[in-house]
């Protein structure tokens, strides 16, 4: 008998990078829409979703401590069984550019040797190297639409870093009401050259909650089950109120600060 080989599909390792303020039931969600999406195209296999946290010295407006957004996420994403929280951003001492976060993960993934064995000499771990990395992982980076129109922000982000971010890792963007990602890549000629490298998943039954409406209604003493994971986490510790929704008022983004000044 002779059977066609299949061909092997990419393993793809997704990473969504945000404040997570606190994080919401959809923020879960982009992971299942990215990796349904994905798998449908037959091509790839997404072994692993990581939600990376901010640091505090994003300094966005009431952006409360990593230590809680960090919490409330490992929380979450118990109740999955390959998504989790990475709080290496979040434990750096100044705010990280994004590129720089992925970077740091494709190291990672690529020092996670399956077949490393203490014992091999450098040479036969180069070799091994060498060998496992068709089958290495890719790494991408998951979004929601308004993270990717802010690519056009003036300022905010590195023109070279939107360019490594999408020749380099590749993006999953989420559609989200208010934003037409299509028509800004078709807009953007640093993005166009790119484009078979960004996906864009339709989310069909539109969910629009925020982080921001939750920690409104919070403030209001309103209810926000069902919108989260985890109310009783910041209700416990009153969390988000009309003090901390002052930290950080009227300070310049770090992303803005750090790049002010620059001459493209
Ligand atoms: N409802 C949503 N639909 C699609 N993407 C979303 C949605 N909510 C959040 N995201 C995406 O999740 C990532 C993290 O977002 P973020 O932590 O800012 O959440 P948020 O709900 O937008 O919070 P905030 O209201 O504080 O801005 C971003 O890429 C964002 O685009
Ligand atoms: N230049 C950059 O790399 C850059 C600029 C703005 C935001 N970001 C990141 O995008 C995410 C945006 O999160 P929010 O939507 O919650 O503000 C954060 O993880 C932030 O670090 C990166
Ligand atoms: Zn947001």
């Amino acid at each position: 008998m002779y059977f066609l080989q299949q061909p092997k599909k990419t393993k793809v390792v997704l990473l969504a990078c945000g404040s997570f303020n606190p994080i919401t039931n959809m923020h879960l969600r982009m992971f299942e829409l990215a990796r349904d999406h994905l798998e449908d195209t037959g091509q790839y296999e997404v072994v692993q979703g990581i939600l990376s946290p901010v640091g505090d010295g994003y300094e966005k407006k009431g952006l409360i401590e990593a230590s809680h957004r960090g919490e409330m996420a490992k929380l979450a994403a118990e109740s999955s069984s390959w998504i989790g929280v990475d709080t290496w951003e979040s434990r750096q001492a100044n705010w990280l550019e994004t590129v720089k976060v992925l970077r740091h993960h494709r190291q990672e993934l690529l020092s996670r040797e399956p077949d490393t064995d203490v014992v091999g000499t450098a040479k036969a771990g180069r070799k091994r190297k060498r060998m496992d990395a068709s089958n290495e992982p890719r790494l991408m980076l998951l979004c929601g639409a308004d993270m990717l129109d802010s690519f056009g922000v003036p300022g905010l982000w590195k023109p070279e870093d939107i360019e490594e971010i999408v020749s380099s890792y590749g993006l999953v963007c989420i559609t989200r009401g208010g934003s037409d990602p299509e028509a800004f890549i078709q807009g953007s000629d640093l993005l166009w050259p790119h484009r078979h490298n960004i996906h864009v998943v339709r989310e069909w039954v539109a969910n629009d909650v925020s982080a921001t409406h939750i920690r409104r209604a919070l403030r209001r003493g309103h209810s926000v089950r069902y919108l989260l994971p985890d109310p009783v986490y910041i209700q416990e510790r009153r969390l988000y109120t009309t003090e901390s929704e002052q930290r950080n008022p009227g300070v310049v983004l770090a992303p803005l600060q750090k790049h002010a000044g620059r001459h493209e």
